[in-house]
């Protein structure tokens, strides 16, 4: 049956639990399959990551189709029925009709719909109701922690790749009721790993006998403090499951597949498994669909910050708006002959191809595609925080939060998560967010007196109304400017006005630029000295097959040891133990080869003559609250900074910062990197 492990004691006291989804080998369970699948997948652990979640739970007979599918295409299908939020039946119930729910599912949401009369059913969002599968009841809760609830059949992932790789699930009408279930055990994330990593690739794998040959030998740093719960034994308290209180209906509504399919081909999908979102996360609301209800502009619409730090409760859902009733292809040729004759944008017919899959992909309607906003939207994160997001239209996007003025994400065409975002992180001002990119302004560190890193990070900026002229890509529609003053507060701490510009543009071609100016607005005619970094998290497969190319025999200062210098020695960088080092003098080109996923992220700066490289490995890991114990395998920080030499400014005077990422399949790395590809312009 589903256990749910008591509260790792950790987390006592704290607002969320941990959950652990346990095993018992039950094969007469009627969800023995769903079960066993989402432990085999991996599913399980990452489901376990989360604070507050809804599993939407299927019967053995309508998962015959996962016998004839890939391992992957399983678990971007479970990862479907995976909602980041608490919802049991009440709370579904209480929902307005067509409520937009966010998954695991590479950030796709599902449509909750309520008739009203004590009926729920589910879909893909943006689908019609034919695709809805009904709840049948529910299979256990543990209030806002973990919500199982059985559903009549299999939610079709809507989209190419989906449809593609998804087999139909048989007749809901024929579905079992919901029973009492035995769950799977926590599976090791390297059996995880192994049941979804990509065959290896013979191409230059890192070489660990050469990693991090220095002068001095790095002894390993001990670990300041750990986690109570890493030496506590496994909780083992599970709370049994019982049967839905309410008898499963008979019948569904559903309308979703014959109910006999033959075998699909394997799959080739190579698509990999979905990055885990963080938890309660307002999903953005897609732009009306009504004609003519078209967003104003930009300008028009930026929002004022929010002047409180206490930010209003979550919102875990946004509703929806119609759903579509055209089939693909006439709506695609409609809106060609739409975009064309009304010459609303200058796309060639293979862009408006494009631009309908990235339609599909984030639900936006016609009408507001035809307007140049939709490269901009602002719009409410987690906890209700002030976000922008920026997209292009192959699908790249990039989200930020005004908190920090802080990237949490960076997405390329296949809606991968390029960036490592915390599946713990903490949306909760003045705690700055783990992952993404976080800017370290007035100081790199904790060398001054001043807070760690400096307070830019901690800090509410605001959408910039009128920023002076900034070069970046002459084609690039999606970006946003913000600002950060020096305040009353702030002056007490360091005493200097300041004025710090940010523009965060995505690239018609998916590339993130982060363009800072900084300047000092001292009236008393005094100087002021700065360090400064961007903190980029870059998501990564696997952290003992990725190398990093443009550091080699470069001199460094290692935080690990009181800043002392040394030199790198080794041919290649790579990593198998904690690693903090600020790279001095370094190129303006970085690599980081990602190797099980063959893509490489190409790191320009300009500006900013020095590199941290930053993982904090097991025992580091363990240690922050707001960083799982084993995420250090799936990040590496490598951030253009300038630490060394402060940089000072007198008043009046500016200083500009740039850092350009790219991804580039590694084919083009290992010192081949495609130079039209990767080059700053601007
Ligand atoms: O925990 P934070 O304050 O965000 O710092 C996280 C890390 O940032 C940088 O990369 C530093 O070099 C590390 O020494 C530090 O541990």
């Amino acid at each position: 049956m589903y256990g749910i492990m008591e509260e790792d004691p950790f987390f006592n006291g704290l607002s969320h639990s941990t959950l652990q989804i346990k095993h018992h080998r039950d094969p007469q369970s009627v969800l023995s399959t769903f079960n066993s699948r989402l432990t085999g997948t991996g599913l399980a652990s990452q489901i376990n990551n989360q604070k507050a979640v809804t599993v939407l739970v299927i019967a053995n007979d309508q998962l015959r189709s996962f016998n004839y599918q890939a391992e992957n295409d399983v678990r971007q299908i479970l990862s479907f029925h995976v909602v980041l939020d608490y919802y049991d039946e009440t709370r579904l119930r209480s929902l307005t009709s067509r409520t937009v729910l966010p998954t695991l599912y590479q950030g796709s949401t599902l449509t909750v719909n309520n008739d009203g009369n004590g009926a729920i059913t589910f879909r893909p969002a943006g689908a019609s109701p034919n695709m809805d599968i009904k709840l049948l009841g529910t299979v256990e809760a543990q209030p806002h922690s973990i919500s199982v609830l059985q559903i009549a059949g299999i939610i079709t992932l809507s989209g190419p790749s989906s449809a593609r790789s998804q087999q139909p699930p048989s007749a809901a009408t024929n579905a079992s009721p919901p029973r009492k279930v035995l769950a799977p055990a926590p599976t090791p994330s390297t059996q995880a790993k192994k049941s979804s990593a990509p065959a290896p690739v013979p191409v230059r794998t890192p070489s660990r006998q050469s990693n991090n040959k220095t002068r001095k030998a790095s002894p390993p740093s001990p670990s300041t403090k750990t986690k109570p719960s890493n030496n506590a034994p496994s909780p083992s308290k599970t709370i049994s499951i019982n049967a839905p209180a309410s008898p499963p209906p008979s019948n569904t509504t559903s309308v979703n597949s014959p109910t006999e399919t033959p075998p699909p081909p394997e799959s080739n999908s190579t698509t990999p498994p979905p990055v885990a979102s963080p938890p309660t996360e307002a999903p953005v609301t897609p732009p009306s669909s009504e004609e003519g209800n078209v967003p104003p502009p930009v300008a028009a619409s930026t929002p004022k910050p929010s002047s409180s730090t206490s930010p209003p409760p979550a919102t875990a859902a946004a509703v929806e708006p119609p759903a579509p009733t055209k089939s693909a292809a006439p709506a695609l040729i409609s809106f060609c002959f739409t975009l064309h004759s009304f010459t609303m944008m200058r796309l060639s017919i293979f862009e408006c191809i494009d631009k309908f899959e990235w339609q599909n992909r984030f639900n936006i309607s016609n009408a507001s595609m035809a307007s140049e906003n939709v490269y901009v939207e602002h719009c409410k994160g987690i906890n209700g925080l002030d976000k922008v997001i920026l997209r292009e239209i192959r699908g790249y996007s990039a989200e930020l939060y005004l908190f920090g003025s802080q990237v949490t994400s960076w997405k390329n065409d296949k809606r991968e998560e390029l960036l490592f975002l915390s599946n713990k992180a903490i949306f909760q001002p003045p705690k700055a967010i783990r992952g993404g990119i976080p800017i370290c302004f007035p100081q790199f560190g904790n060398i001054d007196s001043l807070e760690k890193h400096g307070f830019a990070r901690n800090l509410l900026w605001s959408v910039d109304p009128d920023p002076p002229p900034c070069s970046s890509h002459a084609s690039t529609r999606a970006f946003v400017d913000l600002i950060l003053r020096h305040s009353e507060e702030e002056l007490k701490i360091w005493p200097h006005k300041f004025e710090f510009r940010l523009r965060v543009a995505l690239t018609p071609a998916g590339d993130l630029l982060l363009t800072s100016r900084i300047r000092n607005t001292n009236t008393d005619g005094k100087l002021f000295t700065f360090t400064f970094a961007y903190h980029s998290c870059f998501f990564v497969t696997d952290i003992s097959e990725v190398r990093v190319e443009g550091l080699e025999t470069l001199d460094y200062l290692d935080n690990l040891q009181n800043r002392e210098r040394f030199t790198e020695q080794g041919d290649t960088i790579t990593f198998e133990s904690e690693v903090d080092k600020i790279y001095l003098s370094t190129p303006t080109k970085i690599a980081i080869l990602d190797h099980e996923r063959k893509r490489t992220f190409v790191l320009r700066k300009d500006g900013l003559p020095d590199a941290v490289v930053w993982n904090p490995w097991d025992k580091k890991a363990k240690a922050m609250a707001d960083f799982g114990d084993e995420e250090y395998k799936q990040m590496l920080c490598v951030q253009a900074a300038c630490v060394e030499n402060p940089i000072t400014l007198k008043p009046g005077e500016e200083w500009k910062g740039r850092q350009e990422i790219s991804v580039v399949p590694s084919s083009y790395c290992s010192g081949h990197i495609d130079p039209s590809r990767v080059t700053f312009t601007g």
